[in-house]
Order: structure tokens, then sequence, then C-alpha cells
């Protein structure tokens, strides 16, 4: 089967569990959302899969071959994270070349294009970078290795506002063009709402959602209105949260909704994916 096939896998740090008995299958040719709170499990999993630790228990398949220690099925995913694997005093151009060199389909063309979309300055050496601007030159790399898999882990780490906006146009532009299967392990979760198809929940080591973006989205919807209104319309229908503005208010219900039932007044819109995660993984 191809895709990347995680079955039962858990993983241990003393008496933590990082990941409980996981499964899951990334697709080919699809974008995930990996979400999930501090400490969920989402750095583990992403890190068990390249082989960057260890599992206790369970396996990894990668187009049906275990990953273990298989650095053929291994070049076949590239992991941006959080630690550099770049030797100190390396400049972003040469990175750009040594990448070239380790992946074979590299594309330093296209490397250096996004570089200067985001005005990365590549005669820097890396460890001179800023935060934001460490995190570019590692999406810059990311976008040019054409692996089949590509795995973010929180991408958009200290970039600003505009920087990200940019990171997601180029990634869908990038996807249309030649589509992956790629994983977004993030805590921006209405920013990649519309990014992503398949959204994967991980609360505790476990996988608690599993589903299509527009599945989740329609488990419920949102009423929004004058505060008393909406508190009439909401009494004992299942209330996810509610915020309030002012006399006004917006209520995140469960649930499915006929326009023509919902009060003159209010307006009925989708449900908003980080409420709902919110409401998911509180406690
Ligand atoms: N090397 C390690 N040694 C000990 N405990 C670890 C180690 N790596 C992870 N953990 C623990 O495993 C759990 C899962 O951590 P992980 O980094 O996978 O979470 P995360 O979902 O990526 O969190 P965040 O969003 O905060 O980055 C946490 O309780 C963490 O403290």
């Amino acid at each position: 089967m191809s895709g990347i096939e995680i079955k039962q896998v858990s993983k241990r740090f003393g008496d933590v569990t990082a990941l409980d008995h996981v499964n899951i299958c990334f697709q080919k040719n699809k974008i995930y959302g990996l979400l999930g709170r501090n400490g969920a499990g989402k750095s583990t999993l992403l890190n068990v899969i390249t082989n960057r630790i260890f599992a206790d228990e369970g396996e990894v398949l990668v187009d049906g071959e275990p990953s273990v220690e298989n650095d053929r099925v291994l070049r076949k995913i590239y992991l941006m994270s959080e630690q550099s694997y770049y030797p100190p005093g390396m400049k972003v151009k040469e990175a750009f070349q040594w990448s070239a060199e380790f992946y074979p389909d590299f594309d330093k063309g296209y490397a250096e294009k996004t570089a200067s979309l985001f005005q990365l300055p590549t005669k820097k050496k890396i460890h001179d970078l800023s935060t934001g601007y460490q995190s570019i030159f590692k999406i810059c790399i990311a976008m040019a290795v054409n692996t089949p898999y590509v795995l973010f882990d929180e991408p958009v780490l200290g970039l600003d506002a505009n920087h990200r906006q940019l990171f997601y146009k180029l990634l869908i532009e990038k996807y249309s063009d030649s589509p992956s299967t790629i994983v977004i392990s993030t805590h921006l979760i209405e920013e990649v709402a519309n990014v992503i198809e398949q959204i994967i929940i991980i609360k505790n080591g476990r996988i608690i959602r599993d589903e299509t973006t527009e599945e989740l989205l329609s488990k419920g919807y949102t009423v929004s209105g004058n505060a008393a209104l909406v508190d009439r319309y909401t009494a004992g229908r299942k209330l996810l949260g509610e915020d309030t503005l002012g006399g006004l208010k917006s209520a995140y219900l469960l649930g499915s909704v006929k326009k023509e039932e919902v009060p003159a007044g209010l307006e009925v819109s989708k449900l908003d994916l980080q409420k709902l995660f919110i409401q998911m993984t509180n406690d």
C-alpha cells in the first residue's frame, strides 16, 4: 500500500506516554493538519516516522516497507523541524548546494526563487539568521526537496503575518503543480484551516480525530447576533462555547441547523475550527 502507515505505535519517555497505540495513515498526495496541544505527541510522532527516535512498539510502513533503519525509504521523507543539522558556519547558499547533493530531486533554482520572495539573505550564515528567517530558510529547503512526503513541524515559528501568508500561498501553488503528501503540525489552526484537507487531532498521545476538514466542520455551526436572542436560541441546545463582545454574542453549537428555524436577526455561519479544537482538547 502506498502512503505512510503508522501501526500501533507507542513511545514512552520514563513515565510519560508520548504516543499511545497510534494508528493512522498519511495517504499519497493529500495535505494533512496534525493538531494537538503542547506536549500532545506531535513532534514525537514525526520523529518516529523519520527514524530520529525509535518507537517502543508498533511499526511505520512507507509505501509498504518498514522505515526502521531503511535509508532508501527514509529518503522519500523530508522533515522540517526546529532541529538544525547544518554544520556551524555554513551559509544559506552553501546549504542549498549541500541539499542538492543529498536530495537527488532538490530544485536549487526553486529554493533560490523562494528565498528571494521571502528576501532571505542567502549570503548570511544560517546561525546568524533571526528566528523567523531560520524558519524561512528551512521552508525554502523543504519546498524544494521534492520528496514524496514532506512533514512540517511548526513551519511558521517566528514568521510575521505577511510571511505566513506567503508560505501558505507558495505551499498551495507548489501542491497544485506537483502534488505530494504534506503534513503540517501547527498551533495556528485558523490559518491552516483553508489549506488542509484532512485533520488529525492528537491528545495525550492518542488520535482523537482523523477526518476531512469538511466533515469535522459540518459537525456544528455558529449563531451570532444580539446576546439575549442568541441565549434564547441556544437554551437546550448542545453548546460548544461562546464569545461575547458588547451586546453581541457568537455561540458555537454542535449538530446541524435548518436556517428557517433560526430566529430573524441571528446570523448562521460555519463552525470555527479553532473553537472546535479548543473544545475537543480541553481538560
Ligand atoms: N526526549 C524526551 N525526553 C523526555 N520526554 C520527552 C522527550 N521528548 C518528548 N517528551 C515528552 O513527550 C510528550 C510529547 O512531546 P512532543 O514534543 O511530542 O509534543 P508536541 O505535541 O510536539 O508538543 P508542542 O506542541 O509543545 O511542541 C511530552 O510530555 C514531552 O515532555
